[in-house]
């Protein structure tokens, strides 16, 4: 059985990635393909729980940021453990809404956390597993916080961060595409979503057409 493919989609709040995730896995089941879609944190029920905590805004005990790390790892393991290795052991193509970039994104741009103990824990946690393909809907701070003003929904631990946190993690997301072309997939996501999706379905077409 060919192991199933490994898609991550990544970037800030508000960029567009829940709305593309759909588009995805709606793009590769039309051509055949089983798909699992799936989030982090979360994606299991004891990994919601963690993501419940990690996300909580009530502000009477702050989290530690060591803890948060180590929360969003803990997810993690559960969540490969318990569906992504199953899925794609079964040849299922796996869709994820946000992985470990995420983490170096927000715990090592945003917080300031020490990148070679992030990388000590994805070296625990995924042994070598990386995903095959990480779209990062890339635009500007300002503009994607419309968009999640737009949304409505009420914010959460993250989304009450300050606008020079939100610009560390853009910045951090682009350097870790710069040092990993062949996984990364930049997309301009500042347009109509036709032509985002547009983008999106000819980096599928190609990367996966290297795959077959
Ligand atoms: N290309 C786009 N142009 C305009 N609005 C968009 C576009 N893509 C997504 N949206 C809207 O922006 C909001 C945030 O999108 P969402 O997919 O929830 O982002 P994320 O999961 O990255 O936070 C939603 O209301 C969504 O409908
Ligand atoms: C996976 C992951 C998410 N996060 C944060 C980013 C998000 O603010 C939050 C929840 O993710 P998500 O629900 O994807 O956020 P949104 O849809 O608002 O863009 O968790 C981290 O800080 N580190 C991580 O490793």
């Amino acid at each position: 059985m060919t192991p199933g493919r490994f898609i991550t989609l990544e970037g800030g709040e508000g960029v567009g990635k829940s709305t593309n995730v759909d588009f995805v896995c709606d793009w590769l089941s039309a051509r055949g393909i089983d798909v699992l879609r799936t989030r982090e944190p979360g994606g299991t029920p004891r990994a919601e729980a963690i993501r419940a905590l990690l996300l909580d805004p009530t502000p009477q005990e702050p989290l530690d940021e060591t803890a948060e790390l180590l929360l969003m790892f803990a997810a993690r393991a559960q969540h490969l453990a318990a569906k992504i290795r199953p899925a794609l052991a079964r040849g299922v193509w796996v869709v994820c809404d946000r992985f470990t970039d995420a983490t170096f994104a927000y715990q090592g741009g945003g917080r300031g956390l020490d990148e070679t103990r992030i990388a000590t824990l994805e070296a625990l946690v995924q042994d070598d597993l990386q995903p095959d393909l990480t779209l990062l809907l890339d635009m500007p701070v300002e503009a994607a916080q419309h968009r999640v003003e737009r949304r409505g929904t009420t914010r959460d631990r993250f989304e009450s961060e300050r606008q020079n946190f939100f610009t560390a993690v853009r910045e951090s997301y682009l350097s870790r595409a710069a040092q990993a072309p062949a996984r990364f997939a930049v997309i301009d996501a500042d347009r109509e979503l036709d032509a985002v999706q547009a983008s999106i379905a000819d980096n599928l077409a190609e990367r996966s057409a290297l795959w077959s």
